[in-house]
């Protein structure tokens, strides 16, 4: 059984940025038109577009509409304004570097063409966006049957977030393998972690899932040690905002205790992770930015004030995981175990 996937960003041939607003779901499904680079940063920063890899083809879309006008006398005057509106969008969210890759894809493109007609510069960025968008539907989905591998039919699989298809091209990347199973005819469970604070696993994963067919469990993020205490689940999969150079993962807030929980209880722990998430120039977790958020996602629980006024707040989105605890880190080229500063380095050669 085939999943029908909801495309979270589309640009169609009249030039128009279309994306699922993941803030109105699961109750609303509702498409919303990107009509410039502000609202491309506002759509980032609110999590309307969200997860690593659909923040990254969201942003070089949003590039594209931002230098649609820009000026063709020179290339100066087009790399000025086209530098200013990548380096806006590069402000919208710090973790993900799947955004910055995506932005400076775009940016070594235009350099290397300084003596073509602005205007076929401008087509040749929307020819590069689609292949972005395009490419990363084909690492999700190698991803996923990496991935398989690893999973056993019956098997229930822990996640953390949501890393499905709604925040990629096409499949997610830990949910990749779940919805190649159930293509092939495996029974692969989920519980899903609801994902305080946003609650991108009660509020996507469940509905991704549920959709899908497949047969998921909503916990609340404190039940996952007892989950695991008691045999419920066999493996955990997880995406990721951020790898370092040695195997260190930044990725949703909590993650960090799931990875703590699974080697407590000898449960294999599976990050999920397509090369542009992969980060070489970026040493080690400690190296990576973490995204602190407004109070009121944690004391205003979607408009219930869940705590008093004026209560101090810490609200990092996401935590690393370091590398030892991490069983495996599944990539589009293959399953990557033991000296991560080694083989990571290799994908890249
Ligand atoms: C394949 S999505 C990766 C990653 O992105 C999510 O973060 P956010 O919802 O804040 O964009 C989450 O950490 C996912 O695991």
């Amino acid at each position: 059984m085939t999943t029908n996937f909801i495309q979270s960003v589309t640009f169609d041939d009249q030039g128009r940025l279309h994306i699922l607003d993941q803030t109105k779901l699961p109750h609303i499904t509702e498409f919303i038109e990107i009509e410039s680079v502000e609202d491309t940063w506002d759509a980032i920063k609110q999590l309307k577009v969200r997860g690593a890899p659909a923040i990254g083809i969201a942003a070089a879309y949003g590039l594209v509409l931002a230098v649609k006008d820009a000026p063709e006398d020179s290339f100066d005057s087009f790399y000025q304004v086209f530098k200013k509106h990548l380096d806006y969008l590069a402000s919208s969210r710090p973790t993900a570097v799947n955004l910055f890759w995506a932005l400076n894809r775009l940016d070594e493109l235009v350099k290397q063409q300084q003596t073509q007609p602005i205007s076929e510069i401008k087509a040749s960025l929307i020819k590069e966006a689609h292949e972005i968008r395009n490419e990363d539907e084909e690492l999700c989905r190698a991803i996923g049957e990496h991935a398989l591998t690893l999973l056993e039919d019956g098997m229930t699989v822990l996640t953390h977030c949501n890393a499905g298809g709604i925040a990629t091209a096409k499949y997610g990347t830990a949910l990749a393998p779940i919805y190649l199973a159930k293509e092939k005819g495996m029974d692969i469970k989920v519980f899903a972690d609801e994902t305080r604070p946003l609650l991108q696993g009660a509020r996507l994963t469940t509905w991704e899932l549920m959709q899908a067919g497949v047969d998921v469990t909503l916990i609340a993020d404190n039940m996952a040690a007892m989950v695991m205490k008691k045999g419920m689940v066999q493996a955990v999969i997880v995406g990721c905002d951020r790898v370092a150079a040695n195997g260190d993962a930044a990725n949703k807030i909590g993650t960090y205790g799931v990875a703590l929980l699974a080697k407590a209880h000898n449960i294999p722990f599976y990050v999920a992770a397509p090369t542009p998430t992969i980060d070489i120039d970026t040493p080690t977790g400690e190296d990576i930015p973490i995204e602190e958020r407004g109070s009121e996602e944690i004391t205003q629980a979607f408009g219930i004030e869940t705590a008093p006024q004026g209560v101090n707040v810490f609200n990092p989105a996401f935590d690393v995981t370091p590398h030892d605890l991490i069983t495996a880190i599944i990539t589009e080229k293959g399953v990557i175990k033991g000296n991560y500063s080694e083989e990571l380095k290799k994908l890249f050669i």
